[in-house]
């Protein structure tokens, strides 16, 4: 049972590369904000709308505990936030799991999610000038607990299927 778990930053590309590693390794693929909305049947933005930050780290915590206990292999995209709260991080270090940080600077990460924040709440309302500042603020205080991951891979400049293969090599 072994699970592969991929983190990192908002737009580093957990969601999208875990889905292409699932197709091509037939491993399912578990995304933990997706898992979210389907317990709660909420969306990321009503769960931080209408409950608070606070009880949607509660329920992510929960919810990790549940996919990492769960029997079968798995690829499981965290939320960018999920290793950074509650010592999540330690569940990381398990037996069965293979913990792969998608490394990016702040103008990767920036271009990306400059025209993709709608669904991102810790965002979403900030002006470009301001988003530039709060993820590199943001990145840096989040860092030490990304970079505890067992692998660390620098995304920048890669395209999505060159991220997906340097994933399949760490895995091989
Ligand atoms: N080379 C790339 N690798 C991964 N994602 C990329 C790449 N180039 C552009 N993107 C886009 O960046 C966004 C990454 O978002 P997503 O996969 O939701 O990241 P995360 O789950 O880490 O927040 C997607 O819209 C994806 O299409
Ligand atoms: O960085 C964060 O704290 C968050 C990242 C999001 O996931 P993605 O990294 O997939 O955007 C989602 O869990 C929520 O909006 C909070
Ligand atoms: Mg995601």
């Amino acid at each position: 049972m072994k699970k592969i778990i991929l983190l990192g930053y908002m737009g580093c590309g957990k969601s999208t590369i875990a889905n292409r590693l699932s197709k091509i390794t037939e491993i399912p693929f578990v995304d933990l904000d997706k898992s979210i909305e389907e317990k709660t049947n909420l969306t990321i933005n009503e769960i931080f709308e209408q409950q608070g930050e606070i009880y949607f780290r509660k329920l992510e915590r929960e919810v990790l505990i549940d996919l990492i206990n769960a029997s079968g292999d798995m690829i499981i995209g965290l939320g960018g936030g999920t290793p950074c709260y509650a010592n999540n991080h330690e569940l990381l270090k398990g037996e069965n799991i293979v913990s792969i940080y998608l490394k990016a600077t702040v103008d990767t990460l920036f271009e990306r999610l400059v025209s993709n924040k709608s669904k991102r709440p810790l965002i979403a309302n900030k002006t470009d000038d301001e988003m530039k500042e709060f993820i590199a603020k943001h990145l840096f205080d989040r860092s030490f607990y990304y970079n505890q991951a067992q692998y660390k891979l620098a995304i920048d400049g890669k395209s999505k299927d060159e991220t997906t293969q340097d994933i399949l090599d760490i895995l091989a």
